[in-house]
């Protein structure tokens, strides 16, 4: 049996530890002492409204901004810049170079490691094209692929070089509605077969609630921690219940201030301190246990 890696706390020790981080462009602040843990195994979801800094708190983590205060850290490193650890799943259609074709850009930065031969890269490529589902499309260039191919491309590219973290910015936004639905599907199907650990960037309250087992909600410009609950129990099967209808109104009013006269005002701190308010109501929003991880309801 192997040992778990503790924290000073008594608790597991995060994966990806984000502490008390401002992020700043040319002195404007996009967010503000925002502090979150993702464990691995997690599907984190960091959701808010537009403005929030959501994609800076994920390019954050990839290590492409650096915090004006406060810091990221990945098993206990702090993040001092891009690495083949963490790998971004971006929303546009163009993230794939398109005189490539479907296995090159899978291969691509495999090779760029130069951690595996070409062959090796070539059979990571076809395995990993063949778990999303693209087999047969490997010689296909980019723009003959639609939209919910070209972003099968990009997570098949991004799960081939086994990241500690697969980082995705919106990667279903542009899509149409029940693609977007399909891919949320097989999201969460190459999940149950792979247990990678997922940050994930959303606006939608219903895709936070279907991908994330944990969602920390952030407040409008600067983006600050409002609350964490957590989700696990939610998937597309249960999107349409009365309970999943719920959990969405209350966190449209933990986001937009119709829960903040019932809770009293929302300090723009921690979420620790809010959530003990949160916990005294319904939902399941018990955050942060002693191990510093949400709470089962
Ligand atoms: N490169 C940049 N230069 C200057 N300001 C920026 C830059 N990128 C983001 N911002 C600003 O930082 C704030 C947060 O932006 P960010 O894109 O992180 O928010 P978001 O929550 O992801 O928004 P959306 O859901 O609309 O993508 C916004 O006010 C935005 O205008």
């Amino acid at each position: 049996m192997s040992l778990q890696v503790v924290s000073p706390t008594g608790g597991i020790a995060p994966l990806l530890r984000a502490d008390g981080v401002s992020l700043e462009y040319g002195g404007t602040r996009a967010t503000h002492d925002v502090s979150f843990d993702v464990y691995r195994g997690d599907r984190f979801v960091l959701l808010g409204p537009s403005g929030c800094g959501k994609s800076s708190l994920l390019k954050a983590a990839a290590g492409f901004i650096k915090p004006a205060a406060g810091s990221i850290s990945i098993n206990g490193e702090e993040v001092r810049g891009p690495g083949p650890d963490r790998i971004v799943v971006f929303q546009e259609f163009d993230q794939l170079p398109p005189w490539k074709t479907v296995k090159e850009n899978v291969m691509f930065p495999l090779l760029m490691t130069k951690r595996v031969s070409r062959h090796e890269a070539a059979e990571r490529a076809m395995h990993w094209i063949a778990k999303v589902g693209l087999s047969g499309f490997e010689n296909a260039h980019p723009h003959t692929l639609s939209g919910g191919m070209k972003q099968r491309v990009a997570i098949a590219r991004a799960l081939a070089m086994q990241p500690e973290v697969l980082l995705m910015d919106e990667p279903f936004a542009a899509l149409d509605a029940l693609t977007r639905r399909k891919m949320q599907e097989e999201l969460g199907r190459l999940w149950e077969e792979l247990r990678f650990t997922l940050l994930f960037v959303t606006h939608s309250i219903e895709e936070a609630l279907v991908v994330g087992n944990r969602i920390l909600l952030l407040s409008p410009h600067p983006g600050q921690v409002r609350a964490e609950l957590n989700s696990h129990q939610f998937d597309l099967a249960s999107a349409g219940s009365a309970e999943f209808q719920a959990a969405s109104q209350r966190i449209h009013g933990l986001l937009f201030g119709a829960d903040d006269a019932a809770a009293g005002a929302v300090a723009p701190a921690q979420a620790g301190a809010y959530a003990e308010r949160a916990d005294k109501r319904s939902m399941d929003s018990r955050v942060r246990g002693n191990d510093g991880r949400g709470v089962a309801p």
